[in-house]
């Protein structure tokens, strides 16, 4: 298959996936805001503020002219931070065609209205729910882009549009693609897991150990899947890729973004000096938010997150969060797996 893919904006994992589009044979456009990057990717073949030292595929193709992205394309995947999503969406709604496919692969929730991402795509895009899919899973773009074997998931309530956006996205040499028709629990073990791996960064940057990064995460994927649950979502999609498997990958990866956040402020540094640091998304910071008010409104019991929340907007002791966190009351282990359904 050779049609033209359209990707919306060149950041680190949208640059990564227009890699995969055009080894697979694609011909990708990508439209970017800035001139200077649009030109350093046609011309010198490497995108170095978001994937320093790799070399991208000479087909990939970038643009500022939105219009001339998507123009003619069959599908278009949208990977812009979650803040930018509905911004984005309204540049791309002129030239979404009822035959087109969107795919987004960003994770994260919009803070003001709480929606997942492909609610806002829909809204806004006025196209129909079956023409939208969701690509997450364990993979940092610094590896895709080095084509190191990884695994994600499309998931879409039409199983003819997950098809197709597997079948574009595959390839044998190293970029496998289940599909999954739960695109609430796939958007939302993407979003949530964030919040843990910064928890996650957070002990180790407090200088505790693989027990207690352990505990983070093992408990940490029962109160996103008890939240995901209470949403709508499948309890088994938190036990797939976009699940357990990103939930692994982000907290253990020195790539992660959500890690090295909570690692520094985990070493006593603040907030805002981090993200100035950081220079790319950190969606956990703004999902721990999101969690907090979904987790009140489903009535679900978020501990970690709402130990993150105290400490990131606070002012919380990261160390008091974790005493807080191992006072809790005792439980029996299986009594937040009864009400998640955890089969
Ligand atoms: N980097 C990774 O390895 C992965 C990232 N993701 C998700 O992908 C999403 C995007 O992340 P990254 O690409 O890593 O972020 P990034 O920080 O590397 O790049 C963000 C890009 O969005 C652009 N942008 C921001 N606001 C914009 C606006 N209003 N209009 C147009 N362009 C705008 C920036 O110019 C930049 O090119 C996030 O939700 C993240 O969680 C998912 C899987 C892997
Ligand atoms: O989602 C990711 C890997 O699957 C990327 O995580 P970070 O945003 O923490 O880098």
């Amino acid at each position: 298959m050779s049609d033209k893919v359209a990707v919306i904006v060149a950041g680190s994992w949208g640059t990564a996936l227009c890699q995969v589009l055009a080894d697979n044979g694609h011909k990708v456009m990508v439209w970017t805001r800035s001139q200077e990057q649009a030109d350093e990717i046609n011309t010198m073949h490497t995108n170095s503020k978001y994937l320093p030292g790799s070399t991208l595929h000479p087909g990939i193709v970038a643009t500022t002219n939105i219009e001339e992205a998507m123009k003619d394309a069959q599908l278009c995947l949208v990977v812009a931070p979650s803040s930018a999503m509905r911004q984005v969406a309204k540049q791309m709604k002129p030239f979404v065609s009822d035959a087109m496919t969107v795919i987004h692969a960003t994770k994260g929730f919009e803070i003001e209205t709480l929606e997942r991402m492909s609610q806002v795509l829909h809204a806004e895009l006025q196209c129909r729910e079956d023409q939208i899919a969701v690509l997450s899973g364990p993979s940092h773009a610094e590896e895709v882009v080095m084509k190191r074997p990884t695994t994600v998931v499309v998931a879409s309530t039409s199983e003819e549009t997950a098809d197709k956006a597997q079948v574009v996205f595959m390839n044998d040499a190293y970029f496998r693609v289940y599909t999954n028709r739960d695109v609430v629990g796939v958007e939302l073990a993407g979003a949530l897991k964030n919040i843990i791996a910064l928890g996650a960064g957070l002990s180790d940057g407090l200088g505790y150990g693989d027990n207690a990064k352990a505990a983070l995460v093992t408990r940490g994927l029962a109160e996103i899947a008890r939240l995901g649950v209470e949403m709508g979502a499948d309890v088994l999609t938190f036990a797939g890729l976009a699940g357990v498997g990103d939930l692994v990958v982000t907290s253990t990866s020195k790539h992660s973004r959500n890690w090295r956040a909570g690692y520094m402020i985990g070493q006593g540094k603040a907030l805002a000096e981090v993200l100035e640091n950081m220079g790319m998304v950190v969606e956990g910071i703004r999902t721990t938010k999101a969690a907090c008010q979904l987790a009140k409104q489903y009535q679900v019991q978020m501990p970690i997150a709402d130990v993150l929340y105290h400490v990131l907007f606070e002012g919380m002791a990261p160390k008091t969060g974790v005493e807080l966190l191992m006072g809790r009351v005792r439980k029996n282990e299986q009594e937040d797996v009864a009400q998640t359904k955890w089969i």
